[in-house]
């Protein structure tokens, strides 16, 4: 028996599974605020920090794609580009999926701790906020509409504001395939030029495509978690104090890349 256990790394180390993960750390950070506990506040937790590691893995792969596009195509770097976008992908359609773990929750047992969580909001999620920004969708509105933040916290939003997005390498890449970048005009006209030449410019079109994939599925996350809330809590105001379905309705039409769609129809 013993000889199927091979030993790794220094004697003495002691790296187990629990202490490698973290775990007593992980698996104490679910605090209810309802009392006495209501049955369903542990999901609605376990829910949200689920959201927030994969928020964190996505920044860390759409950063990586984003230096790695921002070498342009002399960086030798877009194949790698490619290979963390398709995983972004993947990321964002267990997102949208996981919706329906939460769904599994009525609005009954939801109220049962609902008013114990304002002013509290997703809309005060930092990491959900910094994707945005990442993505190429900057409006500097939202960090004075945010209550609450520490500094750590509005330090990080003004660095992804500062920084360059995703876009900001995506066109990187156009330039580099020779395909001018200034003006909107000129962004476009060279789209058209990937498009209708994908022999010539096959990686262009392929991020142009990811870079859509990867708005299609922010979008689908918005329009899901929206229906969510309107089965939640129909028309009330939201605990963060917006209007609740109304103002989420109001971002459904949000687009990182709005000149990948226009080039649908100069098609
Ligand atoms: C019972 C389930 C949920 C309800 C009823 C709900 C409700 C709401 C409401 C009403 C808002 C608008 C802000 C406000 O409170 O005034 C909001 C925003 C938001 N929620 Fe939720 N939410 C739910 C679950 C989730 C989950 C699981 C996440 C995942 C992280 C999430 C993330 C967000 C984010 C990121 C925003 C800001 C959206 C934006 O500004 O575009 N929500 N939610
Ligand atoms: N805004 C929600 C409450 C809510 O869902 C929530 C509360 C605290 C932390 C995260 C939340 N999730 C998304 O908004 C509501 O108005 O019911």
């Amino acid at each position: 028996m013993s000889e199927s256990f091979v030993s790794f790394g220094e004697q003495g180390a002691q790296l187990t599974y629990g202490s490698y993960l973290r775990l007593p750390q992980l698996l104490d950070a679910q605090h209810l605020e309802s009392d006495p506990p209501a049955h369903d506040e542990l999901l609605f937790i376990t829910i949200h920090q689920v959201y927030e590691l994969w928020f964190k893995q996505l920044l860390h792969e759409v950063e990586a794609a984003r230096d790695a596009m921002s070498g342009g195509v002399d960086g030798g770097r877009l194949w790698w580009a490619q290979h963390l976008l398709a995983r972004v992908h993947v990321i964002e359609r267990v997102l949208v999926q996981q919706v329906d773990v939460l769904e599994t929750m009525t609005p009954q047992d939801f109220l049962e701790f609902r008013q114990r969580l304002a002013p509290a909001s997703g809309f005060q999620s930092v990491q959900f906020r910094e994707l945005e920004f990442l993505s190429g969708a900057k409006d500097p509105s939202y960090v004075k509409r945010f209550r609450g933040l520490t500094e750590a916290e509005q330090e990080r939003l003004a660095a992804r504001l500062a920084e360059p997005s995703l876009w900001d390498a995506f066109l990187d890449v156009l330039r580099s395939f020779g395909l001018a970048a200034g003006t909107e005009e000129e962004i476009s006209a060279s789209l058209r030029t990937a498009a209708h030449d994908r022999s010539q410019y096959a990686v262009v079109w392929a991020l142009a495509e990811a870079l859509l994939q990867h708005d299609e599925l922010a979008a689908s996350w918005r329009a899901r978690h929206v229906v969510m809330v309107e089965r939640m809590i129909g028309s009330k105001s939201g605990t963060g104090g917006s209007s609740g379905a109304g103002y989420l309705r109001s971002r459904i039409p949000l687009r990182y890349y709005p000149l990948l769609w226009d080039l649908r129809s100069e098609l």
